[in-house]
Parts: C-alpha cells; sequence; structure tokens
C-alpha cells in the first residue's frame, strides 16, 4: 500500500472516529479547503504514482435540501485532492443541463462521470449516455455517485453491498469508492411508455410510494424528512388505482409474501374490457394472438444468460421519433423489434441548451480547467436532434399482447413498485435480496383491501427490510413487466403518479425489461 492510500485508509478511520465522538458536525475535516491545502488535506508529501484519472463532476445545487455545493468543497475535494485526482467540475444550471453535456461531450476525456446530488441527477447521466451513437463506449465511462439529494437510493444500496455502514459518513464512503473503487457492472432496466424509452439504475412506481415521491416535492427544502411527513398524509387519504400488471418471473424463485397473505383471500380480477377502460385497446382486439408473439419469454431468459457484447446480444436501435420516419436506423442492422414511437421535442431541448461556459469550476491543485475544455466553441447551439439509442427491445410493443407464460393479475392496487437495487431511498430497504448486477427486477405488488394500520406497518417496515411481513404486500422477483394503468376516458389519471427513478412519466402503460450489466458505476 502506498503512503498515498495509507492517507486516504487514515482519513477514513479518523473521520469515522470524528463521528463516533460528534454527531453534530459530520461536516468536520478542519479548515481544509483545497486552497489552504495545497499539499493535501494531511499535508503530507505524496509519492508520485502514475495515475492518468480525471474525472467530471455534475453537481447539481438543487438537489435534496441544496447543500450539494457545501458536501462537494468542503468533503469531496479533500478526499480527491488528497488522492492527486484531477476533477472538472460542471455545476448544473437547469433540468436537463446534465442530460445534455453527457449527450454532447467527448467523454474519452474522463476516467469516471461523477454525480454529486440525488438520483434524479443520475437519472440524467445515464439517459445522456443512450442519446449517443457511441452509447456503447460511453457507457464504458464508469459512473459513481455522492449523495447530495432528497433519496439517495444508489448510494445506500453501494454501502449496503459492499457491508459499510452509510449512515455514518454516507459522502465520505462515496468518495472512497471515487478513489478506490473499481468499475462494477450494474444492470439498468429498460422502460418503454406510449411517447419515450428510458433508461433506469433505480425503480419504477405507481401509486403510493410514486405519489408520496411526487407530491412532496413541495417540501424539497426539508430533504429526506418531506418522504415521512408526506406518508401520513397519503395513508390518510389512501386512494387505489385500477390496472393490470403482467409480468415474466424469474424461474426458480419463488414471491416473497407474509403468511397472513398466503391464506388471504384477493379480490377476484375484474375484466379490463368490461370496464371501459382505454388501455391497451389492441390487446383487447387481438385476443388469443398473444401466443403468436416471437418474443416468447424463453428466448428472452436465453438471451440474458449468452455472453458477447451488448450489440451482439441486443442489437441496437435508435429512435428517431421526432423526425416522424420510425424505423430503426442502426447501420449495423436491428436484431430487436424496430422502434416506433419517440420523444423529446428537439426544438424545446435546442431552445434550453445552455453552455458549459456559464458555470463555475473548481479544480483539485493541479487540475486547473479551461472552459473550453468542456465547451469548445462556448456556444454549444449546434447539437444534434436528441435521439435515444441503447440495446433494443426483445419485447412484444406495447400494443401487442404479453407472451402467453407472462403472469397476468388485474383489479385495484394500493402500488405497484419496481427496483433492481437494495434501497430506494437511504431510509428504504426495498428488496434485501437484491445485488448490483443479479439480472433481477424485485416487483413489490400492493393490493387494494389493505388496511391504513396495515399499510402503515409497511412503510415503517420498509426501513428495515421487514416491509414484506406486511398482508397483501407482494415481492416478485421478474425479468420484465408491463404495467397498464387504467386511464379515466377524458385522458386523465386518477391523480396517481407514474415515476422512473423518482421522475414523473406520462401517467399510461409502460413496459420494463431488465438489462444485466449495462453500466457501469465505481464501487468497492
Ligand atoms: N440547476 C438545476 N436547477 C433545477 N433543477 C435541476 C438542476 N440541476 C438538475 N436539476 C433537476 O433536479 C432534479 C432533482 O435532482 P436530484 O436528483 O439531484 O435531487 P433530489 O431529487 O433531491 O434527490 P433524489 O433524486 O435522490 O430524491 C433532477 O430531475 C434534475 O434534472
Amino acid at each position: 500500500m502506498g503512503r498515498r492510500d495509507r492517507n486516504i485508509d487514515e482519513l477514513y478511520r479518523s473521520n469515522l472516529e470524528l463521528n463516533a465522538r460528534s454527531n453534530d458536525d459530520r461536516l468536520s475535516w478542519g479548515p481544509n479547503s483545497p486552497e489552504k491545502t495545497p499539499g493535501g488535506l494531511l499535508g503530507c508529501a505524496v509519492e508520485d504514482v502514475e495515475d492518468d484519472r480525471r474525472l467530471l463532476v455534475l453537481l447539481n445545487p438543487k438537489s435534496g435540501p441544496g447543500k450539494a455545493r457545501e458536501i462537494f468543497q468542503r468533503r469531496v475535494v479533500p478526499v480527491l485532492t488528497e488522492a492527486e485526482i484531477p476533477y472538472d467540475l460542471h455545476v448544473t444550471k437547469f433540468a436537463g443541463d446534465a442530460r445534455q453535456l453527457m449527450r454532447s461531450r467527448d467523454l474519452s476525456k474522463w476516467s469516471a462521470i461523477v454525480v454529486v446530488g440525488g438520483d434524479g441527477l443520475l437519472f440524467e447521466v445515464i439517459n445522456g449516455m443512450f442519446e449517443r451513437p457511441d452509447w456503447e463506449s460511453a457507457l464504458a465511462t464508469p459512473v459513481a455517485v455522492v449523495p447530495g439529494g432528497s433519496g439517495n437510493g444508489l448510494a445506500k444500496s453501494l454501502c449496503y453491498y459492499n457491508g459499510e455502514p452509510y449512515d455514518q459518513n454516507p459522502v465520505l464512503l462515496s468518495s472512497l469508492n471515487i478513489v478506490k473503487g473499481q468499475p462494477m457492472p450494474m444492470d439498468l432496466a429498460r422502460v418503454e411508455t406510449k411517447s419515450q424509452i428510458m433508461f433506469s439504475f433505480l425503480s419504477i412506481g405507481w401509486g403510493f410510494l410514486s405519489d408520496i415521491d411526487i407530491e412532496s416535492e413541495r417540501l424539497r427544502a426539508m430533504g429526506g424528512q418531506r418522504f415521512t411527513i408526506w406518508s401520513v398524509a397519503r395513508l390518510i387519504g389512501l386512494r387505489t388505482y385500477y390496472g393490470r400488471l403482467s409480468y415474466l418471473p424469474v424461474s426458480g424463485h419463488q414471491p416473497v409474501m407474509s403468511p397472513e397473505h398466503k391464506g388471504s383471500s384477493i379480490p377476484l380480477p375484474r375484466s379490463m374490457s368490461q370496464t371501459g377502460a382505454r388501455i391497451n385497446r389492441d390487446l383487447v382486439d387481438e385476443g388469443d394472438e398473444r401466443t403468436m408473439g416471437v418474443f416468447r419469454s424463453r428466448s428472452y431468459n436465453e438471451d440474458l444468460s449468452n455472453g458477447g457484447s451488448m450489440r451482439e446480444r441486443f442489437g441496437s436501435v435508435s429512435s428517431r421519433s421526432s423526425m416522424g420516419d420510425g424505423l430503426a436506423d442502426d447501420p449495423d442492422g436491428v436484431v430487436g423489434r424496430p422502434r416506433l414511437d419517440s420523444f423529446y421535442s428537439v426544438a424545446s431541448r435546442k431552445s434550453t441548451f445552455y453552455s458549459a461556459a456559464a458555470s463555475s469550476y473548481l479544480s483539485a491543485v493541479g487540475s486547473s480547467l479551461s472552459v473550453s475544455s468542456l465547451d469548445a466553441d462556448g456556444s454549444g447551439g449546434n447539437l444534434p436532434p436528441a435521439r435515444m439509442y441503447g440495446p433494443a427491445s426483445r419485447l412484444p410493443s406495447l400494443t401487442q399482447p404479453v407472451p402467453s407464460d407472462w403472469k397476468v393479475i388485474e383489479g385495484d392496487f394500493v402500488m405497484v413498485h419496481a427496483s433492481y437495487q437494495s434501497h430506494i431511498g437511504s431510509d428504504a430497504f426495498f428488496a434485501p435480496s437484491s445485488k448490483l448486477a443479479d439480472g433481477i427486477i424485485y416487483l413489490l405488488v400492493v393490493r387494494a383491501g389493505i388496511t391504513r394500520t396495515q399499510l402503515l406497518q409497511f412503510l415503517l417496515g420498509l426501513s428495515n427490510g421487514t416491509h414484506l411481513k406486511c398482508p397483501l404486500a407482494e415481492m416478485i422477483p421478474v425479468r420484465a413487466f408491463r404495467l397498464e394503468p387504467k386511464v379515466d376516458d377524458n385522458g386523465s389519471n386518477s391523480r396517481g403518479h407514474v415515476t422512473v427513478d423518482g421522475e414523473l412519466v406520462d401517467y399510461g402503460p409502460l413496459q420494463v425489461e431488465l438489462v444485466p450489466s449495462l453500466a457501469k458505476i465505481l464501487s468497492r
């Protein structure tokens, strides 16, 4: 172990001791700042070690309670300085800024992309990577997270996977992941709605938990507390939503549910067509043709276990919706189903482009950043229209029936929530069995009929992973699923919300399939 490593380890140990002594001042590293400690945080000479790492740090000053700048300057910079890792900092100016940056920059300049903020900022970064024709090589650049948001589900999950005590000092642990971590494969979910394709690293939700997430936005200044307060409000005004859930179970995995649930009678499903629901009319019209689909789950599972490059496994498709041609245009040919839909108004994205030149920068010693290194012409005005690239779907389209070996449940739900990480928030231990790259979506289903008391028990259990003892809460490991919330005749959403990684998406049908090990994240 070199001196630099020893210094970082010492930093880690001394900070844990510091935290044990004082819970009031976890920020306290002493008066260090990059300007004040040109020789490193501990004032030690550091050996010259061959290290060509350079980070791009994206910081959302509006994350959570708005402390991301302070967190970065006081607690991350000292670690990077000690490790002598130079970085370029971009402070986001508006929602979508990080996404545009990821779409338009030469990522080969950086060894990793560090997100200082919440899960929403990482969602932008990942989806920006998929807006590049070279998405596959973009995804080879690992991401890293420093928790500064309200939820911070991925940061907490990483600590859980590594057996580290997140609550003692999440920022330090995340910083150590950056300087000492290795790129680890991470599953992503490909999500398709009627108008969008996106890639998710954390969760997808409909109903109760998503309602809390979105409706508590007005309490953002409170940080994570906002979820607790709004949970009480939603418990009092408990809502149910009608819809249909179809899923492909992971073979060999049994659903996890409470003993009470196993014996309880669940309300019988109603037929969607009899209710006059507008959901997926094609499915109703096509009737038994669902067995004709070529996208059988058997081949889906085989795909999952195959090796090879992502292109070999899935093909590659770009969605060119705004241009209206609706055809997949991958020059290498398309293995999967061509995309017919599209999204993103090209005009609106262009009009909201801001140059990175307007951002402020900080640099570790010896890493001063010239503005031009981020934004060559300072204008940023010549971006190509946004398109979504990435692996093609192996599922039937949203308007086609699901394969015959999928399971289907229909009726009233309190929530459906899915995740591929252990934690969907720093205090929401959603899927204790989940791993970073296990190829599994954990699908939590809570049907109508649950009482407020039971739901309260569920919420309390969510902090320590005992929520599945709650009657009517069922956790199903799946490879893919389709959610079809009933949309009112007037197109409204019955006050419910659908979210992807905590971001609001259109209320309507969506389809999700896990793509194993699609991204890389720095972890130990
Ligand atoms: N400068 C900015 N001003 C306003 N919004 C921004 C800015 N930069 C990013 N955003 C948007 O803010 C949203 C929330 O950001 P972020 O995820 O960092 O914090 P959070 O929502 O508090 O945390 P979490 O997602 O973990 O709950 C994201 O959707 C992102 O697009």
